[in-house]
């Protein structure tokens, strides 16, 4: 099905609804997903207005994919907006200096070490499957938020990151990602005021520079951990190490974009293995046979193909809202001529979403993800991970994450929803369930009872 732009030019003046000073900024705030997914209507490249500040936002996959992996698109109004949180890291550097960042972050993720990871995912998720009480709800969505900002504290720091700290990041680090995101799409001059959400941010930030400092500050660093590995890198061209801030920088970056977005996909899965119980049944039967009640390791991922595929569904349903980037040169995008400097953007949320890309989008179907069928979604149109320069560096470890949690807690726990408590997306760049009460059920008891 192919959306009709109902004016040919929303690309060079803009859709309906911008009003003086704040732009598009307030509907955009409000209505979020709806707008976005209205904005294909209007062409494959429409103008929206953040205040003052012209929009370019791409509503096909080839123009996304394109925005992805051209290098003329570079990091954005985030990149300003969030600077003061995450100084040099990765999420907020371009060019030379980024590619250099990331040559040196990269060994972090590789094998060996993400084999090392597997057996701290797999670990405390059994804690916490094994602190629940049959019967007894739990709230699922904080659940996971703690375990994931535990798994990647642990991965790490190894066993510097204790309970104390991992809480106080846990408390801060959601402000940085619901509030930047505010701030990213607000007239800049908000910044500037003396408002409870600017105050609530320049807090959150002190609070957890002072835990990460803290956290460095105490490890000896030569731990087969990845603070170890940052703290022995050396620049590609210059041979030097990290200074003390960019370690800081990257370590930042790395707790808060490595567990907000894998707590949450975790969330969503068993919230969407309650409401789909012939899912659950295939997963449930996968992971008994593969495990046979032993835990989970990176090998048995293989012989997991179904809980892999309710992953990938997870994170097609419930991907990033807004990805923001900015022309690095002048360059020509559809039939739109952007001059350098121009913001450029597009919704993962929307082209997850679009039936010109996936078929029945509003149906939760992990088979969608069978090879054959994963082969006809076009570059572009599932892009959970971005692309290009800037795609993750932690997909797979959150990738590997979410699938050895699921099948940790499937093995013994079936969760089944508290009633009377409606569960909604809140949009915050990422998707947050607004609430996430379930109630484990021991799965070897309802086999017998
Ligand atoms: C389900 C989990 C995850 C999702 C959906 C996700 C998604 C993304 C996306 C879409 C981007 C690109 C953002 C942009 O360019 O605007 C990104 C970047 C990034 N992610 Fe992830 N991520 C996840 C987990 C992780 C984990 C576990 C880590 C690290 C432990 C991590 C570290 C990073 C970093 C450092 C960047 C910046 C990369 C760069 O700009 O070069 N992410 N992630």
């Amino acid at each position: 099905m192919t959306a009709s732009p109902k004016t040919g030019d929303a690309g060079k003046r803009g859709v309906p609804g911008r009003l003086p000073v704040l732009g598009h900024t307030a509907a955009l705030l409000r209505q979020r997903l709806a707008f976005t997914a209205r904005l294909s209507e209007y062409g494959p490249v429409v103008r929206v207005y953040l205040g003052g500040l012209p929009l370019h936002v791409v509503t096909t996959a080839e123009l996304a994919d394109r925005v992805l992996v051209d290098e003329v698109f570079e990091k954005g109004i985030f990149v300003d907006k969030l600077r003061r949180a995450f100084g040099d890291g990765l999420v907020s550097t371009n060019g030379d200096f980024h590619r250099r960042q990331r040559r040196m972050i990269q060994p972090a993720f590789h094998r060996r070490f993400l084999v090392r990871y597997s057996e701290t995912m797999t670990s405390l998720a059994g804690e916490l499957a094994n602190s629940w009480r049959d019967g007894l709800p739990v709230h699922v969505d904080r659940a996971m938020q703690d375990l994931a900002i535990s798994v990647v504290g642990r991965t790490l720091f190894s066993t510097d990151f204790d309970a104390r700290i991992s809480a106080e990041v846990r408390e801060h680090t959601p402000t940085l990602i619901r509030l930047g995101v505010v701030r990213a799409l607000s007239p800049a001059v908000l910044e500037r005021l003396p408002i409870r959400a600017n105050r609530r941010f320049d807090e959150a930030v002190s609070h957890v520079h002072r835990v990460v400092d803290e956290v460095i500050g105490s490890s000896c660093g030569d731990r087969d951990d990845l603070l170890s590995v940052l703290l022995s890198a050396r620049d590609g061209d210059t041979g030097e190490p990290m200074g003390a801030h960019q370690v800081r920088d990257h370590v930042v970056t790395l707790l808060t974009a490595g567990s907000e977005t894998t707590g949450t996909a975790l969330s969503w899965l068993f919230h969407e293995l309650a409401r789909h119980p012939e899912v659950a049944e295939r997963l449930h039967a996968e992971v008994d046979r593969v495990l046979d009640g032993r835990p989970a390791t990176i090998d048995d991922l293989r012989s997991l193909p179904y809980t892999r595929r309710v992953v990938d569904e997870v994170l097609r349903v419930y991907p990033l809202w807004l990805m923001l980037r900015r022309t690095a040169g002048a360059v020509r995008l559809g039939d739109v001529e952007l001059p350098a400097g121009a913001e450029v953007g597009f919704s993962p949320h929307a082209l997850h979403h679009d039936p010109r890309y996936h078929d029945r989008p509003g149906e939760f179907d992990p088979d969608r993800w069978l090879p054959e069928r994963a082969a006809t979604v076009p570059k572009g149109a599932y892009v959970p991970f971005a692309g290009g320069l800037h795609h993750c560096p932690g997909h797979a470890f959150a990738q590997m994450e979410i699938a050895l949690v699921a099948a940790t807690v499937a093995a013994r726990w079936r969760l089944v929803p508290v009633p009377g408590k409606p569960v909604r997306p809140r949009v915050n760049g990422l998707l947050y369930p607004n609430r996430l009460p379930m109630t484990p059920r021991s799965r070897s008891r309802s086999r017998w009872r």
